[in-house]
């Protein structure tokens, strides 16, 4: 497969990178991060704890955590979602992990924990499954979580500073690791072999191998691991043509015992935000049994959210200013954009 995106390392120095990684932003809105700094031998441990939650748990034991709409943490069964509001539901089942310090690495923390005030009694949090609780485990998603805000902070200051925004920090401000934010990692099992076809019948091949439908994702970025020979992420690359569709491969890395590069995206928070500039591209998961694959797709995505109290003033930039052709946007927090979009993707 060739590699249509661009490959950015940011263990370069920025005045080479900075026009390159915007240029990737506003075209593609998609792009692979090297230089991450991400042992191999973790992303390993990661997919290793994920494969052993989704495999080894019975249904009815990952149903006791089931995803808390208040928190977006938990686990969410198969056919709980459709990302594309018209199509059938996603065959894929998903862990989420939230309330994150990202400093500590606790996670899944209460809510007066996570909001430092210890007069919340209202404890919404729904139990943690015991696996992620083990020790070895939890440091590596603590630690990968510590990692990938880091990683993330890194990028944000590199688009503040191809933005031409004099406050480098613009981004970064708004995205410190122990405020209260909507941020994410989301462990993701798309099995191959469809089990939930009854009453399809009427449906076409092509939808039935369609395993997350069309979407934009919501936030500021996602930042993704896939792994070798599990690929299915497509990109609507080209806007005249939403027929068209851009296979993502896996690619090596360029950094000796580190993880393959992250594949990241802009989501639509950021988009709004820059005034259209930073591009939150469509994009799906489909494969089929049989169709150059004979394994499960296993994915791990971290969705980066700045603090839910950021008001989402457009940004000091002359290129944004330029873009936008002096058109305001409506005035919102991050957490009132976040509400929006989720509503939206579960009906509630
Ligand atoms: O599994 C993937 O590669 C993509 C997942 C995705 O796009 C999402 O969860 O928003
Ligand atoms: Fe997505």
């Amino acid at each position: 497969m060739s590699n249509p995106l661009a490959v950015v390392d940011i263990s370069k120095p920025e005045q080479e990178i900075t026009q390159h990684l915007l240029d990737a932003a506003r075209n593609q809105g998609f792009l692979y991060i090297d230089g991450h700094g991400i042992p191999k031998t973790q992303v390993e441990k990661l997919f290793k704890i994920s494969e052993d939650f989704f495999t080894n748990t019975p249904e009815e034991e990952k149903l006791k955590y089931s995803i808390n709409p208040k928190t977006n943490i938990g686990y969410s069964h198969f056919k709980s979602e459709n990302l594309d509001l018209r199509k059938i539901k996603d065959f894929k089942e998903a862990y989420n992990f939230g309330y994150i310090d990202f400093e500590s690495g606790n996670f899944n923390q209460s809510k007066s924990q996570y909001y430092k005030d210890k007069n919340i009694f209202e404890e919404i949090t729904n139990p943690t499954p015991q696996l992620f609780q083990n020790p070895s485990n939890s440091n590596i998603l603590s630690d990968t979580m510590v990692r990938l805000h880091r990683v993330a902070r890194v990028i944000m200051r590199l688009i503040a500073a191809s933005l031409n925004i004099e406050n480098k920090n613009f981004f970064t401000e708004k995205l410190r690791p122990k405020e209260p934010n909507g941020s994410t990692l989301r462990l993701l099992h798309y099995p191959l072999i469809r089990t939930d076809l009854d009453g399809a019948d009427s449906l076409d091949e092509e939808t039935l191998s369609i395993r997350a439908g069309a979407h934009t994702d919501y936030g500021a970025l996602a930042m993704l691991f896939q792994k070798q020979g599990q690929q299915g992420l497509q990109l609507q690359l080209n806007g005249n043509n939403p027929a068209e569709w851009t296979n993502v491969p896996y690619i090596e890395t360029s950094h000796e015992g580190m993880a393959a590069p992250l594949v990241i995206n802009f989501g639509d928070l950021l988009n709004f935000w820059t005034q259209g500039i930073l591009k939150s591209t469509v994009h799906r998961v489909k494969f089929k049994a049989g169709e150059n694959r004979n394994s499960d797709r296993y994915s791990i995505v971290f969705f980066v959210h700045p603090e839910f109290d950021t008001l989402l003033e457009p940004v000091p930039s002359d290129i944004v200013k330029k873009a936008s052709n002096g058109k305001s946007i409506p005035q919102m927090t991050a957490l009132e954009h976040l509400q929006k979009r989720l509503k939206e993707t579960y009906n509630w």
